[in-house]
């Protein structure tokens, strides 16, 4: 007997699902063990053109009729944001349908109800398309490491954003240009301001973080900064330094294991740095746990084809889970470990500085770095005059001591602007 898939949402991910269900269709019945049935398609809009070959009659306005119908054994969510994505996700599992779903939006914000109601409702709820697109990352943290103990989590998560720096980089392409590329190409959200002010990234980051830690996060113990102040300039003088900008996403354990920070930043890294050559909407992760050491996943991070075969994956491992009368793995929170303050972060930074062109410049603006014990690993002065500039790169330093070095350089008169400043990550490029 056909298992039973309602899919909400057909748009760029659904859209792919729904050709990569029927172009499949007898691969998949045959590693599930049953065929695979769709059974009915929710969307906004019923006459839409759609980039797959739906059967107009399997098209409804009414999702919430769609989710709760007896016959369905599979809910696959691809419609995205919190409701009504949220309402039909807690009806299915209500009713005992599993869940697949790619919307790391809402598990950032509500994945605690989430994931009760699908304990509750003994159901499975899968969210491998949620993270980093069609790299296997959640199924590897929650299952492959769940003996060891990881310490880290850090990487690139999101596409658009990653696509937008990189065409800064390597075409000199301007913001919105490149960002109205990454939405042609089907790897920015609905609201793509979720990209370039670092909420999506923030989201994922989340939901990393909770699996690696065994913890509960949520969006709102994420630091977040964007994209959206990076300009022109400051790629074109970090690529004069041998640095790239990307934005990534950090989740670390601290030195004594019993709190974790969380934080979604643009970052210095040298050109020689692995990440450093994960280009266009690639994203690229790496975990490093106490007995695997070091892995790295890379693929595409975004985009429909890819998206739906992390969402594929799940459906099979959800029918499989069916038939079995079993279920995936649980939440896992039992380490409940608190998060720590971004003033706690520790890491280097680049700043650069207007400064008074006169004597003695250079030894008042060390002082205020000693004075919050920042130390200085390398300094130049570049331009002279009206045009002079500090460029320093500092050793390791907490948040909280650097941003009390920036508020005295505010302050001094020789400072004329602090220009920009910026967390470096990696080893350094000479
Ligand atoms: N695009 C990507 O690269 C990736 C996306 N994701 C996630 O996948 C999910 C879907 O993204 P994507 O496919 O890009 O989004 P789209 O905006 O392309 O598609 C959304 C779909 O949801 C439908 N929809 C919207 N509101 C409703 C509603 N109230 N009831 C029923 N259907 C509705 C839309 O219908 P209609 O077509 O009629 O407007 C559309 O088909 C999101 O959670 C996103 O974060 C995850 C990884 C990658
Ligand atoms: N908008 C997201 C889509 C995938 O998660 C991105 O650009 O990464």
């Amino acid at each position: 007997m056909a298992l039973k898939v309602a899919l909400l949402g057909c748009g760029v991910v659904g859209s792919q699902v729904v050709r990569l269900m029927h172009e499949q269709a007898d691969d998949l019945a045959a590693r599930i063990g049953a065929p695979l049935e769709l059974a009915g398609v929710a969307v906004r809009r019923l006459g839409r053109r759609r980039d797959a070959d739906v059967d107009p009659a399997l098209l409804t306005t009414d999702a919430e009729a769609l989710v709760t119908r007896d016959d369905i054994d599979i809910v696959v969510e691809v419609i995205g944001g919190i409701e009504p994505a949220r309402s039909l996700i807690l009806a299915a599992l209500n009713s005992g349908k599993s869940v697949v779903t790619a919307n790391k939006a809402l598990l950032a914000e509500d994945g605690a109800t989430v994931h009760a109601a699908a304990r509750a409702g003994n159901a499975d709820l899968y969210f491998e398309a949620a993270v980093a697109g069609a790299i296997p990352l959640i199924r590897p943290l929650r299952e492959s490491l769940a003996g060891d103990h990881v310490h880290r989590v850090l990487g690139i998560v999101n596409g658009t954003t990653n696509y937008i720096l990189d065409q800064m980089d390597s075409s000199g392409a301007s913001f919105s240009d490149a960002l109205g590329e990454a939405q042609a190409l089907g790897y920015a959200e609905a609201d793509p301001t979720a990209d370039v002010e670092g909420f999506d990234a923030a989201a994922k980051a989340a939901i990393l973080a909770g699996i690696a830690f065994h913890s509960r996060v949520t969006a709102a113990d994420v630091h977040r900064e964007g994209i959206t102040e990076i300009t022109a300039t400051d790629v074109a003088s970090a690529k004069a330094m041998g640095y790239v900008i990307k934005l990534l996403a950090i989740c670390a354990r601290s030195d004594d294991g019993r709190s974790f920070g969380v934080r979604v930043h643009p970052a210095m890294i040298p050109r020689t740095h692995p990440l450093a050559g994960v280009r266009e909407a690639y994203n690229a992760v790496f975990v490093e746990a106490q007995s695997a050491g070091q892995l790295m996943f890379y693929g595409a991070g975004a985009g429909g084809a890819p998206t739906a075969s992390a969402v594929l994956g799940d459906i099979v491992a959800v029918a499989r889970n069916v038939l079995a009368g079993a279920r995936g793995p649980e939440e896992s929170t039992y380490a409940d470990l608190v998060v720590h303050p971004m003033g706690e972060t520790v890491t280097r930074y680049h700043v650069s500085l207007d400064v008074a062109d006169k004597p003695g410049v250079l030894a008042r603006v060390a002082d205020m770095f000693a004075k919050q014990d920042v130390s200085i690993q390398t300094v130049r002065q570049e331009g002279h005059g009206a045009d002079a500039q500090l460029v320093l790169v500092t050793h390791r330093a907490s948040d909280a001591a650097l941003s009390a070095t920036i508020e005295g350089l505010r302050e001094l008169d020789i400072v004329r602007d602090v220009v920009s400043v910026m967390r470096v990550e990696g080893e350094d490029a000479s």
